[in-house]
């Protein structure tokens, strides 16, 4: 499915919201992905009203992602709900543990942004450029880095 996703040319953007409907689980009102789009399954992510994914969106969603309404996402971002064992023995076994991943609303992850399996994003934040998320983030911050931490607080508007 993602290959057919990725084959719809960049200007046909009717084609490719159409073909998105069909891979996702469930989305809202006006939804834009750009290619190339790479997932596991695509039903098991949720979009809300207003969603907009830039280029080379890669989401592992073995588990539920879901994600609010009014949420942007920047070129390169992975959101990742699988993590490996730390032990060899466990990765030998291809032992692994899935976990959801949660995104409120009027979320912006930035560009190059990692979300890691398990991680609830409130609403109102912004995930700066370059930032990877282990941790659950509350609600109207600005947080950067690796690990993403909060570097301020912002208003909704
Ligand atoms: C759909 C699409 O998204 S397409 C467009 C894609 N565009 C991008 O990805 C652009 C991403 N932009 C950024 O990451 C910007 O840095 C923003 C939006 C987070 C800046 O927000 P601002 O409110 O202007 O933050 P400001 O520049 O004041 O920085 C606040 C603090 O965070 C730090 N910071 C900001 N961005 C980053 C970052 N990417 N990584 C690490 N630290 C950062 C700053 O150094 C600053 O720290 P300091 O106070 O110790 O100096």
């Amino acid at each position: 499915m993602a290959q057919e996703f990725n084959t719809i040319p960049e200007t046909e953007s009717d084609k490719q919201e159409a073909k998105a409907r069909e891979i996702l689980g469930s989305a809202g009102k006006n939804l834009v992905i750009h290619s190339d789009w790479k997932f596991d399954n695509g039903k098991n992510i949720h979009v809300g009203d207003n969603f907009l994914a830039n280029y080379n969106w890669t989401v592992l969603d073995v588990g539920k992602v879901t994600i609010g309404d009014n949420v942007w996402i920047g070129p390169n971002t992975d959101i990742y709900t699988v993590n490996h064992p730390v032990t060899a023995m466990g990765r030998r076994d291809h032992l692994a543990k899935v976990l959801p991943v949660t995104i409120g609303n009027d979320v912006w992850l930035c560009g190059k942004v990692t979300v890691c399996p398990g991680v609830t994003i409130g609403n109102n934040v912004v995930v700066a450029a370059g930032s990877v998320v282990i941790h659950d983030i509350p609600d109207n911050v600005i947080v950067a880095g690796n690990p993403a931490r909060m570097v301020k607080k912002v208003d909704f508007e």
